[in-house]
């Protein structure tokens, strides 16, 4: 089985990731595929560079992650470029890494996937389990987390669809608005219910 676990900015899809792979579930991580696909060399990174210029690679040659969030996150214009030349080399990586876990043996692997539902990929998963939060949480969260200031906090978050359109497609919803301890306990419960119903299949 496939979960595809998805969610809106900061509202806690990391933090679920970090308890899963604590129980032992394999995870393919679209950040991190994210990075990987743009490394220093590469032919993503070198498209990258032809869209928005030299001024988005650092002296390591490495991609100024910074520059390219103003870019991207304040013009839809820009965001499309990119997402048009990374969101290929991503779902290539992330189905290969797929691949390589399943003939591993896994039975259960996690597909962390925080744009699931804007580029479409449900077809990747079996289940998708959303990770939600309260606009006011998310916004407060966000903010700590990355030192921004509400306008640029609010401008990542209208970059992705509203947090109720990905509570519609979800097969199962945690509200991640209490205490850690209480989003364990309802992950575990849509765990426990979804491998029950596996062995019934
Ligand atoms: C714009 C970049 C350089 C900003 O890097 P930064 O280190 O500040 O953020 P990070 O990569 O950790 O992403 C944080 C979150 O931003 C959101 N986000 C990232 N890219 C996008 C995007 N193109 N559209 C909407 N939201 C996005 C996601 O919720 C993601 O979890 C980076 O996010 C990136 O390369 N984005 C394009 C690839 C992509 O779409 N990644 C999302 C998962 S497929
Ligand atoms: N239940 C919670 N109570 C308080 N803070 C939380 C809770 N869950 C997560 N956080 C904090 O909120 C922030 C966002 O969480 P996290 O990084 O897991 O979100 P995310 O969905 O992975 O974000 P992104 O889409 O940017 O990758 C983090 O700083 C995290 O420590």
């Amino acid at each position: 089985m496939i979960i595809g676990l998805t969610g809106s900015i900061a509202s806690g899809k990391s933090t679920v990731s970090e308890m899963l792979k604590e129980l032992g579930y394999p995870i393919v991580d679209a950040d991190k595929v994210a990075r990987l696909v743009v490394e220093p060399g590469s032919e993503t990174l070198q498209e990258i560079e032809a869209l928005f210029g030299k001024e988005i690679i650092l002296p390591d040659g490495s991609m100024d992650r910074k520059k390219v969030g103003e870019l991207i996150f304040n013009d839809p214009a820009s965001r499309k470029k990119l997402n048009d030349v990374i969101h290929p080399a991503i779902r290539v990586e992330m189905i290969r890494q797929r691949s390589e876990l399943l003939n591993n043996g896994h039975e259960i692997v996690i597909m962390d996937i925080p744009l699931l539902f804007e580029s479409r990929l449900q077809h990747m998963v079996d289940k998708v389990l959303v990770v939600s939060v309260t606009e006011e949480n998310q916004l407060k969260r966000l903010m700590e987390r990355n030192g921004l200031t509400e306008k640029e906090a609010k401008a990542r978050i209208s970059s992705q669809l509203p947090m109720s359109v990905k509570e519609e497609g979800a097969d199962a919803v945690i509200y991640n608005n209490g205490a850690i301890e209480e989003t364990k306990w309802q992950l575990n419960r849509i765990l426990e219910q979804w491998r029950e119903k596996s062995t019934e299949e």
